[in-house]
Parts: structure tokens; sequence; C-alpha cells
């Protein structure tokens, strides 16, 4: 079988800037699929961030969840909820499921054997919510949490989760240019760890996260690139959601906030202290569903 050429690099796709507004138009009405943290707990250690010897508080995490998901909805967004599955305690980061572009969806495969189950959940509400073009995944992809949409392209990771030959699957499916980039810091190894797209010209990313040849798509990709610092990216501030107008941002992103601020998006800052010690944050529990 001959394996499918996907555009690996940036050509073709380089930044329209010429006679561009000011800001670019937004699409504000967003629609999100988010996952309760009813059986959210931290039982086992696969990435750099989670240690099962430190407690968490789960009416906590219940609580920070719940005023993510009330924000959306006062944003003027619709979220639609994925019913927890008791033993799947990473089932809260509802991003990693799936990959959802012009009503398609291509389904996750987890790389951890801790998380394997979701991706039958994920494909199971989509079946039943009326999403009949499901794609599953052959090789190992993480969803969103390794898939950036970014209007032009589909920026995708690898590195630490994702499969780097998901990305040809990830191209048929969506029809996209798929821009692969290596992730080289164990503590950032999901993509939206360290990258956010905040609109369509404009992406914060942490430059630390990636290699050389990473940083020169990614420069080549977005005509206006916000440097984050690691701070910021400690505490998950590039895990932040936009609509292209306001961006929900953990609160602990302080330079990152104060940035986004002073160029006119309506920052929204928003704690994560529990859902933070198993490696999440806001993005990481928000599906987006684009139609
Ligand atoms: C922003 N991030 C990292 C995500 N998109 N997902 C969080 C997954 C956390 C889970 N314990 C894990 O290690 O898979």
């Amino acid at each position: 079988m001959t394996m499918q050429v996907v555009a690996r690099d940036t050509a073709g796709i380089a930044p329209e800037t010429a006679g561009r507004p000011s800001r670019p138009a937004g699409r504000p009405a967003r629609t999100y699929l988010m996952c309760p943290p009813e059986h959210f707990a931290v039982e086992y250690a696969i990435n750099a961030w989670m240690d099962p010897s430190t407690p968490i508080d789960r009416d906590r995490a219940m609580a920070e969840w719940e005023r993510l998901r009330a924000t959306y909805v006062s944003l003027g967004h619709t979220v639609h909820l994925l019913e927890p599955v008791e033993h799947l305690p990473d089932m809260v980061f509802a991003a990693n499921g799936a990959t959802v572009v012009g009503g398609m969806v291509m389904g996750a495969r987890f790389r951890h054997p801790e998380r394997h189950g979701e991706a039958e959940a994920h494909r199971r509400w989509f079946e039943s919510h009326g999403y009949p073009r499901f794609t599953p995944a052959v090789h190992v992809n993480e969803g969103e949490g390794d898939h950036v949409y970014a209007y032009r392209a589909i920026v995708a990771g690898h590195g630490f989760r994702t499969d780097p030959r998901a990305h040809n699957e990830l191209h048929d499916a969506f029809g996209l240019p798929v821009v692969s980039v290596a992730l080289v810091d164990p503590r950032f190894y999901h993509l939206d760890t360290a990258l956010c797209v905040i609109d369509s010209f404009t992406a914060a990313y942490y430059p630390g996260a990636f290699d050389e040849d990473g940083l020169l798509k990614l420069k080549t990709l977005f005509p206006e690139l916000i440097e984050a610092t690691e701070e910021d990216a400690l505490a998950f501030g590039l895990n932040a959601v936009s609509d292209g107008r306001h961006v929900v941002v953990p609160h602990d992103a302080a330079h990152l906030r104060a940035v986004l601020t002073q160029r006119d998006y309506d920052v929204i800052p928003v704690e994560m202290t529990e859902l933070r010690k198993a490696g999440g944050g806001p993005k990481c529990c928000t599906l987006e569903l684009r139609p």
C-alpha cells in the first residue's frame, strides 16, 4: 500500500496578511463537549505532573469544572455533556477523546491502557448524537490534546503521545494540511500545553516545548505569535480556550494574561488547581465540536 504524502511543511499555507482587518472576524458561538469529573482521581502516573500520593479534592475539582462550564454558557456557547464512566479517572479531559472538524469526527486511540476505555465512550456519544462521519483511529492519537485546529491547517504534535503516523490519518479524515511538530519537553507532553490558537492569525506558544523545525513551522503558519514564558506554560496558560474574542486562561499564567489583555482580548481567568494535578487545564476539559 502506498503511504499518502501529507503536507508536513507549511508550503502553500503561508499567512495571508495582506488587507486583513485589525482584528479577525470573530466566530464567537462555539459548541463544546465536556465530561464532569465525577470519577476524577490521580491513581496512576502517566505524565510528569501526576503523583498518586498527592491528595486531590474532588469536590473542588467539580466546582472548578462547573465554573468553567458556566463560563462557556455565559459567553453564549453550547456545552454538551459526556456521561462519565467509573474507573476512567482521566475522562474529564474530554479534548483527548476525538477531533471534530466540519461535522466529521476522527476517533482517538490512547497510548496508555489506563485511558483506552475513553475512546469507546466518545465513539458511542458521537454515534448517538448525529455524527455519521466517524473515522476510527488506526495509530495512537490523543485527539485535540495533540491536534490543534488552526483554521487553514491542523498543527499535530508527536513525541510523547500521538504516533506521527496518525498525522496521515488526520489529513485523510479532514482533507486539511497537517503541520507536524515534535514536542521535546516531557512537561509539555500534549501539543495543547504548548500552543494555543487565539484567532485566525494569532497563536500563543512556549518555544522551549519545540525543536527548531517545529518553531520554524509555527512562525510560518501564524502571522502573529505570542511568546509565553516558562511560568505561563507551567501554569498551563497555553491550555487556554479562545473563541477569537474571549480567552479563558488559567489564573496563574499572569504574563500571558497581561499580554492578551494588552492586545484587547477579553481575558477570563479560571482556577484549575485539582485537574492540574493530573496534568490538565481548561482546554483539556473542552472538546470543540466544529460544525
Ligand atoms: C493539556 N493536556 C495535557 C491534555 N490535553 N490532556 C490532559 C490529560 C491528562 C491525563 N492525566 C493524561 O496524562 O493523559
